[in-house]
């Protein structure tokens, strides 16, 4: 596995974060030592992916702590403020918030209490992932018959405090020895499919192809592709599920060539206090990253940009979504996830 978030040191540490924003080409880990630090790796996407923006927020609760409870506390409303889609940031931020009301003068200190949450958040985090590639694994292996999964942006360990939750499946199935090939979408407008996800499962030895966005519907023409996989930022309580922009777009193509279309997650990517994904804050980004992608312009100067981070695919495009609880259909959810 190739972990992206690290506590080093004891209750007076610092946060480690592999720096997404410069792989693949570098491999530079950034050290932060304030609230202010994490929040900024979070915004600037230097840390990404659902699950470890939530396992990393935790952590930098803890570097607030450092000056007390109510400067904890006040770290719990800034760091909501980085990024809007990802629910697991939520979630995880109410969690130390709750550790925080809960620690008592005289017993612990607030700063190793703290530590000690954010640590149980990242490693419960991995024992979802290592669930979720076991379900998942179970689930797909009989659809490929040959032919490729296809997945779309970067769900692996880099997005994840374990070993990912879309590529945890795809990981798992080649643990069990089914060599499984995928085809990886480039994702526009950042690209966290041809940096991340292609430097990822080269890592570890899984075959892989790159693909442009607009190329899944030939692959898919061409009956190539098995089963698509996708992660999800945030899960409504009917199954519409929030993902990196370009998801919903791939969940037509899927369904229209009859490719079993997936999202894997864990319980805390979902939300179940909304009744559908209309109700889903979607994150818009700065026109740059379209007119000057990695520092190049590529449009013409004063062009309107229009740049949504996230999409919203509906239920009933889903075929199934893989937990760490085991594979459910969108209409199961709610019951199988609570109200
Ligand atoms: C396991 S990560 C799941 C999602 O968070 C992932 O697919 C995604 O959309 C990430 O978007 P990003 O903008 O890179 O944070």
């Amino acid at each position: 596995m190739h972990e992206a978030i690290r506590w080093e040191g004891a209750d007076d540490g610092a946060l480690l974060l592999l720096d997404q924003t410069r792989l693949p080409g570098e491999e530079v880990w950034l050290r932060c030592t304030t609230v202010e630090d994490v929040w900024q790796a979070i915004k600037r996407l230097s840390v990404r992916g659902a699950p470890a923006i939530g396992v990393s927020a935790a952590y930098g609760v803890c570097l607030a702590a450092r000056d007390g409870a109510d400067a904890a506390l006040a770290a719990c409303d800034y760091l909501a403020t980085s990024r809007p889609t990802a629910v697991n940031l939520f979630w995880a931020l109410e969690r130390m918030r709750l550790a925080i009301l809960a620690s008592r003068p005289g017993s612990q200190p607030l700063d190793s209490h703290l530590l000690c949450e954010a640590q149980a958040i990242h490693t419960e985090d991995a024992a979802q992932c290592a669930a979720i590639g076991r379900h998942g694994a179970e689930a797909i292996a009989p659809l490929l018959q040959g032919r490729s999964i296809l997945t779309h942006c970067n769900t692996g360990a880099l997005a994840t405090g374990g070993d990912g939750t879309a590529l945890a499946v795809m990981f798992a199935l080649a643990a069990a020895g089914s060599d499984p090939h995928v085809f990886v979408d480039e994702t526009r407008p950042l690209l966290q499919g041809a940096r991340l996800t292609a430097w990822e499962l080269m890592q570890r030895g899984v075959r892989c192809t790159l693909i442009c966005d607009s190329m899944a519907a030939q692959v898919m023409r061409e009956g190539r592709v098995g089963a698509v996989i996708v992660g999800a930022d945030r899960i409504a309580a009917n199954g519409d599920s929030a993902n990196k922009i370009g998801t919903y777009a791939l969940a037509i193509v899927a369904n229209w060539h009859k490719v079993p279309f997936y999202v894997a997650a864990p319980a805390t990517t979902f939300d179940m206090t909304l009744d559908s994904g209309d109700a889903i804050p979607i994150e818009e980004r700065g026109a740059e990253e379209i007119t000057e992608p990695f520092g190049k312009r590529t449009a013409p100067e004063g062009v309107p940009v229009y740049n949504p981070a996230f999409d919203v695919t509906p239920a009933e495009l889903i075929a199934g979504i893989i937990t760490e609880r085991g594979v459910m259909a969108p209409g199961e959810v709610r019951e199988r996830l609570g109200t």
